[in-house]
């Protein structure tokens, strides 16, 4: 059985965490079992909400986060951050095809300065942003919910979508890790992941998760969905 496991992460999404509390949140999601911090970028141009830069970023590396982290640029125009995020120590840095005017020049800028590249695809962008750029991707990360805010429900057709990039990233032959950002829940984690997705993201579903006993730590939800991804088996339909 263990030959048709997939390697599944899970990256909490930053979004959710108590701001006024950051590293330690981080260092508590972490020590709960998390994998990878999810950080959304966004500017109030691109996606209608405005968050957090590379200085956070950096701020988490000086507090002492070893973990990756995975900067989901919500931004236009891109290239000018994506040196900032180098610098300030991120090990992902993805963003929205849409949002860049030369897609193979900033993917190729990500992996000049010795970060993993990928590209973001909102509910209704198409894949065909992928047909020339597949040797230049380290993560696909499908939207299945609209940019711009936490705590949106799960868009189904996005299934249908994560099963389109899957075939793709198998036909392609190059090590892809196919993320999903939004709507994750304990409820719908296994069938995203028999979809084909091997990166989850969330937010709300693990910030929110805190408990009375314990409101510093998310054990509880993060063992969740592990046991839930313990029953996916890759090539099940
Ligand atoms: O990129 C994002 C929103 O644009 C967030 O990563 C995403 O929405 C996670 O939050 P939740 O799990 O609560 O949906
Ligand atoms: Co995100």
């Amino acid at each position: 059985m263990s030959d048709t496991r997939r390697d599944f992460l899970i990256a909490p999404s930053i979004l959710s965490a108590d701001f006024a509390r950051l590293g330690e949140e981080v260092d508590n999601v972490l020590a709960s079992g998390a994998d990878i911090v999810h950080f959304d970028v966004m500017d109030n141009h691109y996606v209608p909400n405005l968050t957090i830069g590379p200085m956070v970023c950096q701020a988490l590396r000086k507090h002492g986060v070893t973990a990756p982290i995975d900067a989901h640029l919500m931004v236009k125009p891109v290239d000018r951050l994506i040196d900032d995020f180098i610098e300030a120590g991120a090990t992902y840095i993805t963003f929205h095809p849409e949002a860049s005017e030369h897609i193979d020049r900033s993917l190729q800028l990500i992996r000049a300065g010795g970060c993993k590249a990928g590209l973001v695809f909102n509910p209704a962008t198409p894949l065909s942003y992928l047909d020339y750029v597949m040797d230049k991707v380290d993560m696909i990360l499908l939207m299945s919910v609209n940019p711009g805010f936490g705590g949106q429900a799960f868009i189904p057709g996005t299934l249908d979508k994560l099963r389109e990039a899957r075939r793709r990233i198998d036909a392609s032959g190059y090590e892809i890790r196919l993320e999903i950002d939004g709507g994750v829940k304990v409820d719908n984690i296994a069938e995203i992941a028999r979809a084909g997705a091997d990166t989850f993201v969330a937010g709300s579903a693990v910030f929110g998760a805190t408990s009375e006993a314990d409101p510093h730590r998310y054990d509880s939800v993060l063992r969740a969905f592990r046991e839930q991804l313990a029953t996916v088996e890759v090539g099940e339909p």
